[in-house]
């Protein structure tokens, strides 16, 4: 490598525990590498609130879905006030705005979703009508599909303050990410994995991207140092599947793709992807392999349309995570 000039490079995120927490890792893993490669940057945090922060008592789809969490860090990219942003892959809409890359995939931790329960440690040991806690479309979809007796209701906010109404609003259990609880360090509140037979993980679900400037070539080559690329295949699988259906907007859909063998042509992608209608009476499920990320992901999405995916896809466009 060329010899570089020394540079702090601005880290900025939002303020909610989960983005603190995984923003101070990426930057503990950056710092590593620097020193490894012996490279000249040092790091300083900036707290973004967004718009979707502000707004936590509004149902998403109302003020502007998803995108809200995103769209002024991204400004505050272009603008050049930060010079990279640490995101959950799956909160990244489907299209970024001209200029930005995602930059890296680190590694993956648990993909998948889990129940935290007020007693008892399977989805099984749920009684019969048990109040259960998502706002997730996908979650209550395949829920609702296998346990027709469970009550799905909503719940909003950050990780933290679901945790705090599983007991305070007297929900039986609530659906989270496993990935978000193992940042945190919270892995010992999880009751019960759901794996992906049973619940298919939401698109990057447990993949983190780090967005920066196109032309920003110092901080694009220090992220390479840093993107995972066995993740960074899954997810491109999985966001292939997404931008095929829908282009952003969250709807009841999931994905999960990860290597099944490697052999003397690379490696071979498996992936499932599911769309549900929320009230659990169809669930579409497709499982395929191959070589090409964005060729698998798409052709999973076009089975599912040629089965009716589309039909469940215009009714419930919007939705958030
Ligand atoms: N929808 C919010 C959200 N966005 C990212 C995570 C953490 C999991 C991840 O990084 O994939 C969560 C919480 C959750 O779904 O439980």
């Amino acid at each position: 490598m060329s010899e570089k000039q020394e540079r702090t490079i601005v880290v900025g995120t939002r303020q909610s525990a989960l983005a603190l927490t995984q923003t101070g890792q990426v930057i503990d893993q950056l710092e590593a590498i620097c020193k490894t490669n012996g490279l000249p940057y040092t790091f300083e945090i900036r707290k973004i609130i967004t718009k979707g922060d502000r707004i936590l008592d509004v149902t998403l789809s109302k003020v502007g879905g998803k995108g809200l969490f995103v769209k002024e860090i991204e400004g505050a990219l272009l603008e050049g006030d930060i010079d990279l942003a640490v995101h959950s892959m799956k909160d990244m809409p489907y299209k970024f705005p001209e200029g930005l890359i995602n930059g890296a995939i680190p590694k993956r931790v648990s993909p998948f979703d889990c129940l935290i329960m007020k007693e008892g440690d399977s989805l099984e040991a749920l009684p019969s009508g048990a109040r259960v806690g998502t706002s997730s479309l996908r979650r209550s979809s395949q829920l609702k599909h296998l346990r027709p007796d469970l009550k799905l209701e909503s719940i909003r906010g950050n990780i933290d303050s679901r945790i705090r109404k599983l007991k305070e609003e007297g929900f039986d259990a609530i659906v989270l990410a496993e990935a978000g609880l193992s940042r945190m360090g919270w892995e010992g509140k999880i009751s019960a994995t759901l794996s992906s037979d049973i619940c298919v993980p939401a698109v990057g679900q447990g993949a983190l991207g780090i967005q920066c400037r196109e032309n920003d070539s110092a901080v694009k080559e220090l992220l390479a140092l840093l993107n995972d690329t066995d993740t960074e295949l899954a997810v491109r699988c999985e966001r292939s599947f997404l931008g095929t259906l829908q282009g952003g907007c969250q709807v009841p859909l999931g994905a999960y793709a990860v290597i099944a063998k490697r052999d003397e042509e690379g490696p071979l992608m498996e992936m499932t992807g599911m769309v549900g209608h929320p009230d659990g009476s169809l669930l579409l499920k497709e499982t395929l392999q191959g070589r090409n990320p964005e060729q698998l992901g798409k052709l999973i999405a076009e089975k599912l349309i040629e089965r009716g995916a589309d039909a469940i896809l215009a009714e419930f466009g919007g939705e958030h995570e």
